[in-house]
């Protein structure tokens, strides 16, 4: 391994060459005899020279850094003191050794002296940067002043006598000199005042001004003594220039420091960044604006817009450039650029740039891009406006849009329409076919909806199986409905829903502005009113508001707040109505039905609460709790009539609800009851109203032995195929074609006819509502297997159904 040595050149640094020249000068001078005046003036003329360049070095740079933080602070007096007594030396070093010669150094040395020592007072220790007028008048007055006094010599005092100066000179240098020391000392002070290392260089300088001053007492014309106080002021220029250049090579670091700080913000950033001049030509852009369009900068400097985007997109950067051109402030703008995946969006913030004449000479921009910021807000919208499942808007958005419709109604004087509409038996679809089955034909409905409306109209889902149609510019009543009509129609026809055939008839009320209602919530409410109008009315038809309506709704409302309480209170129970055969008149069994005994308004029909109840999941709990009593009831009848059947009612949605079978199982079990013994009662119409009733029925009921029989049969549209599909063993025949017999005689035919069909299925037959020993007759005779009915009895409590019919 070999070891390279190397000697390092030897460095005088700068400031060390500045004090070794005027050194050389001085001992150069001290041994030079003094009548070689053909080397003394030229020597003289060199130093004052230097002086004078230095002077007029430091005001140059003062000009042309004066906006420069560490120049424009330097004190008045400094520049002011240098300029006057550098431009009066170099005028002395321009005249032959004399009168004027002498006058105008002493005159430096005075003036510059006073210039100095005002840095005592305000007016010296301001920023030299703010007084540049101070300093260029006072430059002129000093010019004018030395031209002056050296055209008319009879003015200035005399400053040589035989060679030697006079007191007037000796004066001069002796004030001035004295005024150097005092600015030295304050200056000295500002020093400890500041801590500006510069001061104490200054005063420095001026030690050896004043210093100078002095000596010159002691000097003759081109003796040693005279080259010591010039070398000294030698001295004193040349400290003014190390702390001049110190400051620039200062300052020049730190513009090197801020222009790398300010070039890695900008070429850093994940903003694009550019600067363009007034007329629109890229002058800078950073690294992130040439990646991103794929640039190189001879591509872009020089181009405008128009040459580096399509014409639509750079018409805007244009237009949004003049734009604070003309204002002269900063503005911000949504700008599109375009990118490989489309088009994104960007903040830009764009502003003028001003020189020193508050001119503008270009504007500058900085572009943030904010497309997932702008697509999330868009979402936000969205998500705040639009029902997400559908795609149609939600409550906020309709009912902002009606409020503006509202307004717009009441300016012209027209009529408005709100369409509340209803699927009627929603629940049933989500219950037995699945929630995604009951999303799909949400979806089907709500474009079947968007597609029926013009496009002035408005369609929204309210939430669940609800929506609203607003109609703003409605001519006359009848319009609406016919609007409600051709819903109604549209929404009958059948839906292909995962594989399933379902038509989804709706129940729609209608509630007009001015009339029904003159504000949002007013008219969605009254739409909603004769909605459930429509509904108890028999279902998919339309009904208009009526004052009348909102006084049931809202009796409605409080019964079904009361029914939700009455299981905890106490306030159902079960009554009992005997079924008997026709042929021998023994007990067959007994249909239980509810009671509820109302706090306040007494007995309440099941006819009334229980359409209620299925609205919601109340008819479930309800349903249970008939369950729960009924078996419980009947468990301690075994022993006296072991075979008498329970006639139970259920309610489509109790077989769709999970858990039957099972719940079935374990009360039987429990109370130890034969579910032989049990005949759930399912209406016609719920029974053909879905696929799946029928599949439980076939197959959990039938697993069980559970008895089924069909309520209420002869109201509803039976399909034969299914019924003879179905595990289930009677028919009920509804109350209304038994109660009309004899009267009726289409009404005797029908009850003929259903108990041929049920023979022919091989079913049993019951007839409820016999009121007269009439009707029992005839359906003795008509072939009828069972009766129920006032007739026989009332339905009864379960005591007194054991007392009367059990035997105690
Ligand atoms: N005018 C007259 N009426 C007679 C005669 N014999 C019986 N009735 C009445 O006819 C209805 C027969 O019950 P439904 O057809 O199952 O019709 C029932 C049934 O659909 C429903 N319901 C009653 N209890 C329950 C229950 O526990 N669960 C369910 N889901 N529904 C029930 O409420 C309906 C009405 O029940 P109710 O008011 O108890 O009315 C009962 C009964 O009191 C008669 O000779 N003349």
């Amino acid at each position: 391994m070999t070891t390279r040595l190397s000697a390092s050149p030897v460095r005088v640094p700068f400031y060390s060459q500045l004090m070794i020249y005027p050194g050389l000068v001085l001992a150069v001078s001290l041994f030079l005899p003094e009548d070689f005046s053909y080397i003394h003036l030229p020597l003289h003329a060199v130093i004052e020279a230097y002086g004078a360049l230095v002077a007029l070095f430091v005001t140059s740079l003062i000009l042309l850094f004066h906006r420069d933080q560490r120049i424009a602070e330097m004190p008045l007096a400094v520049p002011l003191g240098l300029t006057t007594m550098g431009l009066l030396d170099m005028f002395h070093a321009a005249v032959e050794p004399g009168e004027a010669f002498v006058w105008l150094h002493s005159l430096a040395t005075f003036v510059g002296g006073l210039m100095f020592a005002t840095v005592c007072t305000s007016f010296g220790r301001r920023p030299a940067s703010e007084n540049l007028v101070s300093l260029a008048v006072s430059a002129l007055a000093v010019i004018a002043a030395a031209v002056l006094s050296l055209g008319q010599a009879q003015w200035i005092p005399a400053m040589l006598a035989d060679g030697e100066f006079t007191l007037w000179a000796r004066i001069l240098n002796l004030v001035g000199g004295g005024l150097f020391l005092f600015a030295a000392y304050q200056l000295n002070r500002l020093y400890d005042r500041q801590g500006e290392k510069n001061h104490r260089l200054f005063a420095l300088h001026c030690a050896l001004f004043g210093t100078a001053g002095l000596l010159f007492e002691l000097s003759t014309i081109w003796d040693a003594a005279w080259w010591w106080w010039h070398v000294m002021r030698l001295l004193a220029y040349s400290v003014a220039l190390v702390i001049m250049v110190q400051r620039i090579l200062g300052t020049l670091s730190e513009h090197e420091k801020q222009q790398r700080m300010l070039d890695g913000i900008f070429n850093n950033t994940s903003s694009l960044m550019y600067v363009k001049d007034t007329q629109g030509h890229h002058l800078h852009v950073n690294r992130r604006y040439l990646d991103l369009f794929g640039f190189t900068p001879p591509q872009v400097l020089g181009k405008k817009d128009e040459e580096l985007f399509p014409l639509e997109v750079a018409e805007v950067f244009t237009c949004n450039d003049r734009e604070v051109l003309e204002s002269g402030h900063l503005l911000q703008f949504e700008e599109r650029a375009p990118h490989a995946d489309g088009l994104h969006t960007y903040l830009s913030l764009k502003f003028p740039l001003r020189d020193g004449h508050d001119q503008t000479y270009a504007i500058a921009g900085i572009s943030t891009d904010i497309t997932e910021h702008k697509r999330a807000e868009q979402r936000l919208i969205e998500m705040a406006h639009y029902d997400e499942l559908t795609g149609l808007p939600n409550r906020n958005y309709f009912m902002q849009h009606l409020a503006q419709h509202i307004e717009i109604a009441r300016r012209h004087g027209s009529l408005l329409a709100v369409l509340f509409l209803d699927l009627d038996r929603f629940k049933n679809v989500n219950d037995t076919l699945g929630h995604p089955c009951g999303d799909s034909l949400l979806k089907q409905v709500a474009l079947r909806l968007s597609d029926l409306m013009r496009r002035e109209d408005l369609v929204a889902r309210l939430g669940g199986d609800e929506f609203v149609c607003l109609l703003p510019s409605v001519e006359h009543r009848e319009q609406v409905a016919q609007v409600a009509k051709k819903i109604i129609d549209a929404l009958s026809r059948s839906f292909d829903v995962d594989g399933h055939e379902l038509s989804a008839c709706s129940s729609i009320g209608i509630s007009l502005y001015p009339d029904d209602g003159s504000d949002v919530d007013t008219l969605i409410k009254h739409a909603d009113s004769a909605m459930y109008r429509a509904k108890d009315q028999g279902r998919n038809r339309y009904e208009y508001y009526t004052h009348e309506l909102t006084r049931q709704v809202s009796e409605r409302f409080r019964l079904e707040r009361d029914l939700r309480r009455a299981i905890e209170r106490d306030e159902l129970y079960l009554v009992w109505q005997p079924q008997f055969c026709l042929a021998t008149e023994a007990l067959i069994g007994a249909e239980c039905l509810i009671r509820w005994q109302h706090p306040e308004h007494g007995l309440v029909s099941p006819a009334q609460f229980i359409p209620l109840a299925e609205e919601s999941d109340l008819i479930l709990s309800i349903g249970d709790w008939v369950l729960c009593s009924a078996i419980k009831t009947m468990s301690p009848w075994r022993a006296r009539a072991p075979n008498l059947k329970v006639s139970i009612n259920l309610s489509p949605r109790q077989l769709s609800a999970a858990g039957l079978s099972q719940r079935i199982r374990s009360l039987t079990e429990q109370y130890g009851v034969s579910p032989g013994l049990i005949q759930l009662e399912l209406t016609e119409s719920g029974l053909m109203e879905s696929q799946d009733v029928n599949a439980w029925l076939q197959q959990e009921a039938a697993a069980l032995g559970l008895l089924l029989s069909i309520d209420d049969f002869g109201t509803g549209y039976s399909s034969l195929s299914r019924l003879k599909a179905l595990p289930i063993n009677q028919l009920k025949i509804d109350r209304s074609f038994v109660m009309d017999i004899p009267e009726d005689k289409n009404d005797m035919a029908i009850t003929r006819s259903i108990i041929g069909l049920a023979r022919g299925l091989e079913l049993e037959v019951v007839a409820e509502g016999v009121e007269t020993a009439y009707q029992a007759q005839f359906l003795r005779e008509a072939g009828c297997d069972i009766a129920q009915g006032y007739y026989y009895s009332r339905p009864i409590s379960a005591a007194e159904f054991a007392a009367r019919y059990l035997g105690r």
